[in-house]
């Protein structure tokens, strides 16, 4: 018998999936989780129709500053979407299961599309504040050791037990996202590169993004690669964005500090330039 690990049956899911669509009348086939500092796209949508976590059944609830904790659905560029306010982290104490609830809710609301933000420290050299990466790729280090979304008994109903990876980032979404990036003048600031996705909550020691940078890591963080494993996982197409809010350190200098406070103050500098770059990707999807 194998250790049990916390999950939720497809019927749980459906449950919270089917509470959520006799409340709301926006049928969205897009999806968008907001990082750190980045929950303000949310409040631009048309037609909110917005449930804070506390009021679903079985969802976890946000404890980060910075993540309002409130699934918004409404119009983004004439298109339906669903919105969450805030994410759920491991560093938080949740399960994996309790981290990606949310994704599989989503399938079955009828996401096809996810897109997935997060806030980043820049471990490429090249990367300053501000710029914007397209995640071309993950490094999943909790998943490199075992500790992956998918690990216990497989559900079929969500898909295979043995999903593919290589091609987790659609290549399509990010040739849509830098066309979007174009039409708002945002393609100075555009990155592509590939995302670490460490389990903090402290953040990376000298050596530890000296490691990532000669492994070919260009942004860290501690979220996004999970929710992303369940989301292909189920057949979503995922495209992600990384907002570098700050510079790792990479050398002793005790002068430099990372904190959070200014990874949200990051957040809030580029707020309007995400959310013109997300409604102009929003209106380049495929339905
Ligand atoms: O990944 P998001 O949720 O954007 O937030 C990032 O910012 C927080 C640290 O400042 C961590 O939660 C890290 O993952
Ligand atoms: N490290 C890890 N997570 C982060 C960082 C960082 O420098 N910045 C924002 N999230």
């Amino acid at each position: 018998m194998a250790d049990v690990v916390e999950s939720y049956s497809y019927e749980d899911i459906e449950a919270i999936s089917k509470f959520l669509l006799e409340r709301c009348r926006h049928r969205p086939k897009i999806g968008i989780i907001c990082g750190s500092g980045l929950g303000g796209l949310a409040d631009t949508l048309q037609e909110q129709e917005a449930f804070p976590y506390e009021s679903i059944p079985k969802f976890p609830v946000s404890t980060v500053s910075g993540h309002k904790g409130r699934l918004v659905f409404g119009v983004l560029s004439g298109k339906a979407v669903v919105c969450m306010q805030g994410r759920f982290h491991m560093y938080e104490g949740y399960s994996m299961a309790k981290v990606t609830l949310p994704v599989r809710v989503m399938k079955l609301l009828g996401v096809e599309t996810m897109l997935v933000t997060n806030a980043a420290g820049g471990v490429n050299q090249d990367y300053v504040p501000g710029d914007i990466m397209i995640i071309k790729d993950h490094i999943n280090f909790p998943g490199l050791c075992g500790n992956n979304p998918l690990r216990g008994p497989n559900n079929e109903k969500f898909g295979p037990r043995f999903p593919a990876m290589n091609d987790a980032y659609n290549a399509k979404l990010r040739a849509s996202l830098r066309a979007a990036a174009k039409l708002c003048g945002l393609s100075d600031h555009m990155k592509e590169g590939v995302y670490a996705y460490l389990g903090g909550p402290a953040y990376e020691t000298v050596a530890e993004l000296r490691f990532l940078k000669a492994i070919g890591v260009d942004a860290v963080g501690m979220s996004t690669a999970p929710e992303v494993i369940v989301a292909r996982h189920c057949g979503m197409k995922v495209c992600g964005l990384s907002l570098i809010s700050n510079k790792g350190i990479m050398e002793y200098d005790p002068s430099l500090v990372i904190d959070h406070s200014e990874v949200l103050e990051a957040g809030r500098v580029r707020a309007a330039d995400i959310q013109s770059l997300v409604s102009n990707l929003v209106k380049l999807i495929d339905e």
